[in-house]
């Protein structure tokens, strides 16, 4: 099979887009997924997306994780699709899409590399020990502490995730440093089995886990540095419920290519 892809990056979250509403790609095979991520064998990227028609949205948006896994959702992922669509003309500065945790609205700058995604309203952070556990479309993970440049990111990480609360569903592991101005973040990431440079959905539950400890409410904006670049979250607290809740960061087409398998 010949497949047309385009790759994208949304601060340093790499993904393969693949436009299928033809329905040619047939992903009934978890091992094409895998191939065509793996770094060394094929173009390489932390994860894998169609963009399907759907009769009552703009479109749907089908993310597979790298190991080859439908994934759950991926908020950079969102906003790279988003970018995706406008390219290919299906959008133009707004959109109404359908993602496996329901609809979402974004908006695009006009030069089509900027994205404002809105995510799940949240209303439940559960503890565990010191850290954040909660879903903002992927189960997430947060911890703070303090050197986060030097630790070792990818050994806790996976220990976390491969722990006996999280072994079977598995879930992201997201350190994070308070540094006055910014939140720092590093993430492991569920279904890449590795740090990645970036996690749209993991930086939301950071921002909203860090909001609730430190007792704030009404509009929040919180600027994020990660490994690939800077995002930002926006959202209306009232010390109950996260709504209104947007990821909003860069999205950039870096090239496309054909490639068969
Ligand atoms: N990188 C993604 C998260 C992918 C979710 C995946 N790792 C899973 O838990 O299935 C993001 O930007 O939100």
């Amino acid at each position: 099979m010949n497949i047309h892809f385009f790759k994208y990056q949304g601060a340093g979250n790499d993904f393969i887009l693949i436009d299928n509403r033809d329905l040619s790609f047939k992903y009934t095979d978890n091992n094409a997924v895998l191939q065509l991520c793996n770094r060394r064998f094929g173009i390489g990227a932390d994860g894998l997306m169609l963009l399907q028609n759907h009769a009552d949205y703009d479109f749907e948006m089908l993310y597979f994780n790298s190991d080859g896994n439908l994934g759950s959702m991926c908020g950079n992922g969102g906003r790279c699709i988003v970018a995706f669509a406008k390219h290919l003309g299906v959008i133009d500065q707004e959109t109404d899409f359908l993602a496996v945790d329901g609809p979402h609205y974004a908006k695009i700058s006009e030069e089509g590399n900027w994205v404002d995604l809105q995510m799940i309203d949240i209303d439940t952070i559960n503890k565990d020990g010191d850290a954040y556990v909660l879903n903002t479309g992927s189960p997430h993970y947060v911890a703070e502490m303090q050197n986060l440049k030097d630790y070792d990111v990818y050994q806790n990480g996976k220990a976390i995730r491969n722990n006996e609360t999280y072994k079977k569903e598995g879930i992201n592991v997201n350190f994070v440093e308070d540094k006055g101005d910014y939140l720092f973040v590093r993430t492991f990431e569920r279904g890449v089995e590795d740090e990645t440079y970036a996690c749209g959905t993991g930086v939301t539950a950071v921002a909203l886990s860090m909001a609730q400890h430190n007792h704030q409410i009404g509009h929040i904006e919180t600027p994020i540095k990660v490994l690939g670049g800077d995002l930002k979250i926006q959202f209306d607290y009232d010390g109950k419920q996260f709504t209104n809740v947007f990821l909003c960061g860069p999205a950039e087409q870096v090239f496309e290519g054909e490639i068969s398998i």
